[in-house]
């Protein structure tokens, strides 16, 4: 399984560009990065980005492909899946630093080749999940037809883990400053 970290988004609530935003003297980027190969799940772990910021990274990104640049996390999705082949990957977005390793390797626990991502009594966290790579093709689509919601992709097929499994609120999506006080 592959490691995908996204992060090129535009930050507009956060007011500055998330990824690296400082926390515990690391950026968030590289918080979850260093997470994922802790875990030893995955056979790379890769940061996919935007054009823009891509040399701000401290280690190789993968860069959005420009046909669908701008376009959102499907985009991130489907550029990894074409620059590295594989049948399956753990997307996580950039905005999830407290991810922990127990929660990674949960829900890889729960993986039998078809969407697997984390839910809450709120919402479904579509940017804490697994994607097969079976994926690419309607994710293309979407991507030609400008459907750009992930949702899109789930069918009865897809599995929802409870964040509840894992104690904590590892899962916290940090989207404004305010959401980093009292986590
Ligand atoms: N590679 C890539 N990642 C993206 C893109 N748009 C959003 N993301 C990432 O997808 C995740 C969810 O993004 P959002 O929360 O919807 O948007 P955001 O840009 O981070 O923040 P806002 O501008 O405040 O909405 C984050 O990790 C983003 O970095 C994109 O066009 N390309």
């Amino acid at each position: 399984m592959i490691g995908v970290i996204l992060a090129g988004g535009e930050s507009r609530r956060f007011g500055s560009q998330k990824a690296f935003h400082m926390l515990d003297g690391k950026p968030f980027y590289q918080h979850i990065h260093d997470t994922m190969v802790k875990s030893g799940c995955f056979e790379a772990v890769v940061i996919n980005t935007n054009e823009v910021l891509a040399s701000r990274f401290s280690m190789p990104v993968i860069v959005d492909d420009s046909q669908y640049a701008g376009l959102g996390p499907l985009t991130g999705i489907y550029s990894v899946m074409n620059e590295v082949p594989y049948e399956s990957y753990f997307v996580i977005s950039v905005d999830t630093p407290f991810i922990t390793t127990r929660a990674i390797e949960h829900l890889i626990s729960h993986y039998q080749g078809n969407i697997t991502v984390y839910r809450d009594s709120e919402q479904i966290h579509a940017t804490i999940g697994i994607y097969p790579v079976t994926l690419k093709t309607m994710i293309e689509h979407q991507l030609k037809t400008r459907c750009l919601s992930i949702r899109q992709l789930f069918d009865e097929q897809t599995k929802y883990i409870d964040v509840g499994d894992i104690p904590g609120h590892w899962y916290a999506n940090i989207n404004h400053p305010e959401d980093l006080k009292g986590v």
